[in-house]
């Protein structure tokens, strides 16, 4: 599935050289950081809202436009959805030893 993110990605960065009029994206990069930022926190917003009323079907449609304007504020800043799966795995490898740390010793 982090093909699709890959892909997401890739086009983000296309973007950067695309014309505002014929692309949201690149209407967003025009705009710049607050822009961008402002749409993370509404989407944030809209995704709280979402999981405090509990349909699933809205919870999802949210937090695709969280993840999504997520991933143009990583682009924005030089970043990539890999950047933090890379965090991701290492705090996976950080909990196996914690958990192995915390087992007692036979
Ligand atoms: N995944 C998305 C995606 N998710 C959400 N959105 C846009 O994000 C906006 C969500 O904001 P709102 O829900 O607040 O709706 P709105 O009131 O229309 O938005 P604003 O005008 O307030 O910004 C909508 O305009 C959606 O169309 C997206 N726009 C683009 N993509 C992907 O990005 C690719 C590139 O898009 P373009 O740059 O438009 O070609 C597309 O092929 C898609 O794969």
């Amino acid at each position: 599935m982090s093909d699709v993110l890959d892909r997401l990605a890739e086009l983000l960065e296309q973007r950067k050289s695309a014309d505002p009029q014929s692309s949201y994206v690149a209407k967003l990069y025009a705009k710049g950081l607050d822009a961008i930022l402002k749409k993370v926190g509404e989407e944030a917003a809209e995704t709280i809202i979402a999981a405090k009323d509990g349909d699933a079907d809205q919870i999802i449609y949210e937090t695709a436009d969280l993840w999504f304007h997520s991933l143009v504020m990583l682009a924005h800043a030089g970043l990539g959805p890999q950047d933090v799966l890379k965090e991701l795995a290492r705090r996976e490898g950080l909990s196996g030893l914690e958990e192995k740390a915390s087992r007692p010793v036979e």
